[in-house]
């Protein structure tokens, strides 16, 4: 800032005439952004700068005549440290120290880097510059730069910074953690170190999505850990601008979503299936069932139901406990599996009933078949610890189209057929 220089360059050598070399120093020391302020040894105000003035917002009545000593108190009243500054600056004056470098804080937040130097003019004049250097935006800078480095550091999430060559170049905490790779073993590999071969479509895909100036939040996908272990992961990859706007790298957060994923997995898992026998539920033989009625009316054959009851299951949870009880329901659910076909369905309802589902027949009689077929396979010994137990089952069938168009007709049918089987004496099948 050059601003006029009679109130601007204030000099107690205003005796002295002004030559063309003064007034050049004058417009170098009002041009420069740093607040400068000469004095002498005793501490008297030769010169300063406006910036000074700025710097320290001290009305110019009070410069006048002023010694540096006077105006100490209103300095300190804008200081943090007012005792430091106090004390730091009487070292200076006392020992005539050559040069000295601090910085000096405020209280409403700025900053400013002090620095002086003691010089000789000609004769015997010894004065001092002082400089002050506003550094309050690059101590704000650094301040958020290292508040961005804690944040980062203290994240659960893998924050990874690559170069437009996919080159990892910054690794925190969050990713050593999940994918168990040290920064120092990472940084300067390829991403896809990470990826598994047959996803790398999909990231090339992403980064130039990003590249194009989108960002891709919460891509659920799976990535490598060390030792290529298998992590799910969420991704949110965007671009990383220089001050001009120019992307210069690219940061991926990846969140460890594995746990989320397995019990996604496992509720998904207990709304289709048993889980005491593995085997489908009420839900997912339904699900079946209306496609199963579905492709025989397109395709017109038949599908057959068999309601499989256990005979006096009751008596042994009763006599043997429900662990027994249970292990048996399981090797039941197991002989039945294993004597059907793959496109067939075995299911559970619950308790001691279970539900097959012949997906397609040729005959009544093929229902019949495998009917006989079950109560032959639960009819073989069980061994359970040290019990032998014989098991019978009652079967009813129902067929499609003949005893109902639809899944709750047909489970109705089959239902009065198991209980027709139970009325007949038990262990045998009883259809229409
Ligand atoms: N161990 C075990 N028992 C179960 C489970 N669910 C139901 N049960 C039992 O299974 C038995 C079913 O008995 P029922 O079908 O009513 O009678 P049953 O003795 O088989 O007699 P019938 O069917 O008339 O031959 C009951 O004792 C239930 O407590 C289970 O998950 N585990």
């Amino acid at each position: 800032m050059i601003a006029p220089s009679r109130n601007l360059l204030l000099c107690n050598k205003g005796k002295t005439e002004l030559n063309h070399s003064f007034s050049m120093l004058q417009a170098i020391v009002e041009s420069t952004p740093y607040g400068l302020l000469v004095t002498n040894k005793h501490g008297h105000l030769l010169c300063y700068n406006q910036p000074y003035m700025d710097m320290w917002r001290i009305p110019p009545e009070v410069m006048v005549n002023a010694r540096h000593q006077i105006i100490f108190g209103h300095y300190s009243s804008q200081l943090r440290d007012p005792q430091q500054f106090l004390h730091s600056t009487e070292v200076i004056y006392g020992t005539w120290l050559p040069e000295s470098f601090d910085i000096l804080e405020f209280l409403d937040g700025r900053a400013f880097e002090r620095h002086t130097k003691a010089t000789t003019l000609e004769g015997p004049n010894m004065v001092r510059v002082w400089s002050f250097k506003d550094i309050t935006e690059r101590r704000q800078a650094e301040a958020y730069k290292a508040q961005l480095a804690a944040m980062v550091e203290s994240s659960d999430d893998a924050i990874i910074v690559k170069d437009l060559n996919a080159i990892i170049t910054s690794w925190n905490a969050g990713a050593e953690r999940i994918f168990g790779y040290q920064a120092s073993e990472i940084t300067g590999s390829s991403i896809l170190a990470l990826i598994p071969p047959e996803r790398h479509e999909e990231e090339k895909g992403i980064m130039s999505l990003v590249k194009s100036g989108n960002r891709v939040d919460h891509f659920e996908t799976m990535w490598w850990g060390k030792g290529k272990k298998p992590i799910d992961v969420s991704v949110t990859t965007s671009a990383v601008k220089d001050s001009d706007g120019n992307i210069v790298g690219i940061s991926q957060i990846a969140r460890d979503i594995t746990k989320r994923k397995e019990s996604q997995k496992r509720i998904e898992y207990l709304a289709h299936y048993d889980p005491l026998t593995g085997l489908p539920n009420r839900a997912l033989l339904a699900d079946r069932m209306k496609t199963a009625i579905e492709n025989a009316k397109r395709y017109s054959f038949q599908l057959a139901v068999l309601f499989v009851d256990l005979d006096h299951f009751k008596l042994i949870n009763d006599s043997l406990g429900h662990e027994i009880g249970d292990k048996l329901l399981k090797i039941v659910a197991e002989r039945m599996r294993s004597r059907l076909r793959q496109t067939d369905t075995v299911s559970r309802l619950g308790g001691d009933e279970f539900i097959i589902l012949l997906s397609r027949i040729n005959a009544a009689s093929d229902a019949a078949c495998v009917a006989e077929k079950i109560i032959a396979a639960l009819s073989q010994p069980y061994h359970l610890e040290q019990h032998e137990l014989g098991l019978g089952a009652s079967i009813g069938i129902s067929i499609y189209p003949d005893s109902g168009k639809d899944t709750s007709s047909l489970l109705r049918s089959a239902d009065e057929a198991m209980y027709s089987a139970k009325g007949q004496g038990r262990n045998r099948y009883h259809g229409p």
